[in-house]
């Protein structure tokens, strides 16, 4: 299956190495305005090519090929697509029979005896400007009621970031400014200092990616198997590299006591609502009207440069190898955007399955 969704769905296509990556999204709404250039914001957050991310250029340049007419959508199935540009598989070659430890090579030989094996193909992260795109139609959609989806490192090579404000649109806009998505500048320099040494070594850093949905509206998720929640972490664990996701505080509530973890429920402004959030926004499997915080666990980058241990699964002998090429030495600032698309493409889901999107706005 390369298709996400219920109701408001993407299904991605391409290979790394391919002639081009892209998404078809179906079940969008009539009457949205959308530009090239909404999509385009959201993959120039993405593309490598940038301080500490891989080196591999590319423009990433979006085009529409259906389902906008005069500036908005029609309701037919909007196609976008990106051209791979800057490829080169020549890394790869010697990569072909010795899969790379950490990566999905062995897993698709496994499973498929035959695989695009260039830049790891179809499992390559990629993949995922098919999912920006998707996901930047996702948000537009999403913000014409109110819902924003904002997303930033709070970990990156064990240095950990302590929130500080409740203001979530200034926090991410700091995020925004730091090439690791951190949002204070000297927890930003102190991690940035350390990918910098682990790149030195031929090595690579992981992290944790927090995102958070404000203004989402009480009443989304249902009861029993199709929880926000489930949805939620079902969504984040497709991204390449996620291995582990939080909902609100977590794996911390493992350690809380009952008094601790429960969120008293108190009138604020005239409404009902949670003085703090440990629950992350979701009770029972539904949205409270707090804000949403998903937390996602990112794996060090697996292709490094250090000698690695491997088998040549053709000559069936153990070998060692070296892996040149392009990577990320943390995969963690560009998942953010990648992380914040699955969230938004999951609440659009929600919001137009539970009636309160309709099928075609007003104008
Ligand atoms: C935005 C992003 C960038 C990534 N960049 C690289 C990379 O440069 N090199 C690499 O080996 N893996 C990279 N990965 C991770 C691999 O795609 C991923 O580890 C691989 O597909 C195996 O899947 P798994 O880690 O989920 O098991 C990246 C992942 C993401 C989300
Ligand atoms: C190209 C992108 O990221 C790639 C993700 C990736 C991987 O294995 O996931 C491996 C590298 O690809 P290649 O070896 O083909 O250069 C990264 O550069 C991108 O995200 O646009």
């Amino acid at each position: 299956m390369n298709t996400f969704g219920r109701i408001f769905r993407i299904t991605t296509w391409g290979e790394s190495h391919g002639k081009a990556v892209g998404c078809v999204i179906d079940g969008c709404p009539s009457n949205l305005k959308l530009s090239e250039e909404d999509i385009q914001r959201e993959l120039d957050r993405r593309k490598p090519g940038k301080k500490l991310t891989s080196k591999r250029m590319e423009e990433d340049r979006v085009e529409i090929l259906s389902g906008v007419f005069e500036g908005k959508t029609t309701g037919a199935p909007i196609s976008m697509i990106v051209y791979n540009r800057d490829v080169r598989s020549e890394h790869y070659v010697k990569l072909k029979n010795t899969p790379r430890p950490g990566h999905a090579d062995l897993t698709y030989f496994l499973k498929y005896r035959h695989r695009d094996w260039r830049g790891g193909g179809r499992s390559s992260a990629r993949e995922t400007v098919g999912r920006v795109a998707g996901g930047a139609v996702a948000k537009k959609l999403i913000n014409a009621f109110g819902i924003n989806v904002l997303g930033y490192a709070i970990e990156v090579a064990g240095i950990r970031w302590e929130r500080d404000s409740d203001d979530y649109h200034e926090v991410f806009q700091r995020a925004e400014r730091s090439p690791l998505r951190i949002p204070d500048e000297s927890v930003s320099e102190r991690a940035e200092e350390r990918v910098v040494e682990l790149m030195k070594e031929g090595d690579s850093a992981g992290g944790v990616v927090e995102i958070v949905a404000t203004n989402v509206p009480p009443g989304l998720g249902e009861p029993v198997f199709d929880k926000l929640s489930a949805r939620l972490a079902y969504a984040v664990m497709g991204v390449p590299a996620v291995k582990g996701v939080e909902i609100g505080s977590g794996f911390r509530l493992a350690k809380m006591k009952g008094s601790e973890s429960n969120d008293p429920i108190v009138i604020r402004d005239g409404k009902v609502r949670l003085e703090k959030n440990d629950c992350g926004g979701i009770l029972g499997g539904i949205s409270v009207g707090e804000t949403i915080i998903v937390r996602c666990a990112i794996k060090p980058t697996p292709s490094i440069s250090k000698r690695q241990r491997t088998v040549d699964i053709e000559k069936m002998e153990e070998v060692e190898i070296e892996i040149t090429g392009r990577h990320d030495p943390c995969i963690v600032p560009r998942a953010v955007p990648v992380l914040e698309s699955m969230v938004a493409l999951t609440l659009a889901d929600f919001m137009i399955l539970q009636g309160l999107i309709p099928k075609s706005l007003s104008e």
